[in-house]
């Protein structure tokens, strides 16, 4: 029997196989361990919560959030039926996620464009589409393993809560309108639930390659580690503080902040003996919104330095590639060569 392709279901795998061995300029090298910015949003003082989430975005492009008030008991729940999604056999996977006529649930390996990239990522990623009505689609997603699709439900109404919150405050400190981002810019949510199963030889692979999100912001639970970000030419390694969510910046929110914001680059990588798991929840705009620098960030000093495109453009070129900063700066940007 031929091998399946999802890397969850492999079993007693003794070396890398040679397709997801990556070229050596592209393997993990060294990184290391700073200070996250945390921010606690139980803060009182909304100037200054807003001033630090402020400062943090500009220097990082991402932090980590505690006292955020999404129930610990919740995310456990995510988690768990999602281990055991992803526990399940190859076939029982894909039937429970082919009910949707409209596709809003699909499970791959690596990417969704497996069989035609030449490296494959050590991972699987069920991926749930909110838009454009979670409770529609929601009956459409797996009944198995039982409660899915409550839990799932539940968890994406609380992130959905969350995610605006965290972008008002991102509002508030930018001068932006405090409702700038809660209509269409934020109503096409995502949810992607990744699984890296232990590797055999975490040198060669990676579980996710490096790339910024093509999302406003994304707001990511994971259990153990392996998330590093790309701070001043240098790979950080993201700890994760029990019970923290990890936001980090997309390219909508640096095209709309003209470049006072930056996407923050990040990978994943995989490690010998522990199965990890994340949860990323991306804030993605309507398609046919328009994406471009808002007009509170243009003077005679500071023209336009991203062009105008509606977010379906935005995002299927951004997607096609999977482009590292620099290829996705010709898109985006004005000042690169298109
Ligand atoms: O698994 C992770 O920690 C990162 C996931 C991620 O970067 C993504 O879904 O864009
Ligand atoms: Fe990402």
């Amino acid at each position: 029997m031929s091998q399946t392709k999802f890397v969850s279901n492999w079993k007693g795998i003794g070396s890398v196989p040679e397709t997801y061995v990556c070229p050596p300029e592209k393997r993990v090298g060294v990184s290391v361990k700073k200070k996250i910015p945390v921010i606690d949003l139980a803060t009182e003082d909304r100037d200054l919560l807003s001033k630090k989430v402020l400062d943090v975005s500009q220097e990082f492009g991402f932090f980590q959030v505690i006292n955020h008030g999404v129930s610990k008991a919740l995310v456990e729940e995510t988690m768990r039926v999602s281990r055991e999604f992803h526990a399940m056999s190859s076939e029982d996977k894909e039937m429970e996620c082919s009910k949707d006529p409209n596709k809003s649930c699909l499970i791959y390996s690596s990417t969704p464009n497996y069989e035609k990239e030449e490296l494959h990522l050590w991972k699987d990623s069920l991926r749930l589409i909110c838009y454009p009505n979670l409770n529609k689609n929601v009956q459409f997603w797996p009944q198995n393993p039982p409660k899915f699709r409550e839990v799932m439900e539940a968890y994406l109404v609380v992130m959905k809560k969350f995610s605006l919150e965290i972008l008002e405050v991102l509002s508030e400190g930018l001068g932006l309108e405090k409702e700038y981002f809660s209509g269409g810019m934020s109503n096409n949510p995502e949810f992607l639930v990744h699984h890296y199963p232990p590797c055999p030889n975490p040198s060669l692979t990676l579980g996710l390659n490096k790339h910024a999100d093509p999302t406003v912001i994304t707001i990511l639970f994971q259990d153990v580690n392996g998330l590093q970000f790309l701070k001043d030419g240098e790979w950080i390694d993201v700890d994760p503080l029990p019970d923290a969510f990890l936001v980090n910046l997309g390219y909508v929110f640096e095209v709309i902040s003209n470049g006072k914001m930056k996407a923050a680059e990040h990978r994943v990588v995989t490690n010998t003996t522990t199965s990890r798991q994340s949860l990323a929840y991306g804030v993605y705009p309507e398609n046919n919104m328009t994406i471009e620098p808002s007009k509170c960030f243009i003077n005679e000093a500071n023209p336009p330095h991203y062009r105008t495109l509606e977010f379906k453009d935005f995002v299927n070129k951004l997607r096609s590639k999977h482009p590292d900063r620099e290829m996705a700066m010709k898109f985006i940007s004005f000042n690169q060569p298109y």
